[in-house]
């Protein structure tokens, strides 16, 4: 019998030291992510690259020498199979490295395969995340020539179970929440991109509103993380939201990561050790880092319910 394929769509991290260069090619040559001029993005890309893995593998030797984003999508990836049953196939396609949308096409088509979910673990749609790894799908999949229909799951920012999931992540790793100041740390996008109509921000803040509805008693703000690059990003910054609540006398701040379902370089080096320095450094008497949802029960149950209802 024909199963129906379920493709995961996440970023991809550097499995490696070495990989740590060519992961930032990828990434630097995507006109999705940046809008470098197309005749020049690739040399322009490489120049970056070889400029900024010296500074990023200081995080990676820090994490380990890679980034446990494959292993925690793949683990992801499995849950949601179980959860499935066997009239689906989940596989998983990063955007910068392995495995790519070509090597999770060659897995999923070794079985007979009638219609494809795309499923991005970007709960809020940017077009430089969600929409990159779309365009990059439809690229591949034309070169397999199969008339089977493909449908997008955009975003979930908003759908209940997933905001259930998010509730329990806080209540279950902070019991004693109702002490805290609740940071929400999202990852920045550059203005320009939010003004040419990217819903991403404004999905962000919904996500935190529905959140905040279970927490009546929290104060609570919402912040931007991993600027990059000299353009106006999104903000206020992280980093400097930890110094003002600091400065406003708040002891206990637990930091949330929200546009993020999987560890990486982003939570394990910039919130656990840069800001959890940080915030020592400006007086935070207990600093938290809510971890990412991963294979939280309630959040496999999210995935698998979008997937179900999916119309089509
Ligand atoms: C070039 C500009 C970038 C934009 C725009 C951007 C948006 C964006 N990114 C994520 C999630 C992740 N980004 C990660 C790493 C990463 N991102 C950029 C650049 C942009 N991101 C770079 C150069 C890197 C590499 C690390 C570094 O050199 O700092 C990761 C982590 C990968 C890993 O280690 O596993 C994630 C996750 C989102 C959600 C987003 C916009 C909404
Ligand atoms: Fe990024
Ligand atoms: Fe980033």
């Amino acid at each position: 019998m024909a199963k129906t394929g379920v493709v995961l769509l996440n970023m991809g991290g550097p499995d490696s030291l070495e990989a740590i260069q060519p992961f930032l090619y990828n990434l630097f040559s995507d006109h999705d992510i940046i809008e470098i001029p197309r005749l020049i993005q690739k040399p322009v890309a490489y120049l970056i690259s070889k400029t900024r893995a010296k500074s990023t593998r200081k995080y990676y030797e820090l994490m380990g020498g890679k980034s446990p984003q494959k292993e925690q999508t793949l683990e992801q990836a499995k849950e949601l199979q179980k959860a499935l049953g066997d009239k689906y196939k989940v596989v998983v396609a990063m955007r910068y490295w392995h495995p790519f949308t070509e090597e999770a096409l060659n897995e999923l088509f070794k079985d007979d395969i009638d219609k494809i979910i795309l499923l991005p673990l970007y709960p809020q749609y940017s077009r430089t995340t969600t929409g990159s790894s779309f365009n990059e799908f439809y690229r591949v999949f034309k070169k397999f020539n199969k008339n089977i229909p493909v449908i997008e799951i955009k975003s979930y920012f908003d759908y209940p179970t997933y905001i259930q999931a998010l509730v329990e992540n806080i209540k279950e790793n902070l019991p004693d929440y109702k002490n805290y100041y609740f940071l929400f740390s999202a990852h920045s996008l550059p203005e320009k991109v939010i003004k040419e109509g990217d819903p991403y921000q404004l999905q962000v803040m919904k996500t935190v509103k529905l959140v905040m509805k279970h927490f009546p008693e929290n104060e609570y703000n919402l912040a931007y993380q991993s600027k990059i690059g000299p353009v106006k990003w999104l903000e206020p910054f992280t980093d400097k939201e930890i110094e003002r609540v600091a400065k406003e006398g708040i002891k206990n701040l637990a930091v949330i990561p929200i546009s993020f379902v999987s560890e990486h370089s982003e939570t394990l080096y910039e919130l656990d050790i840069q800001y959890g320095n940080l915030a020592k450094e400006v007086g935070i008497e207990n600093y938290v880092r809510i971890p990412t949802l991963q294979t939280s029960k309630t959040f496999i149950k999210a995935l698998k319910e979008l997937v179900e209802n999916v119309k089509g």
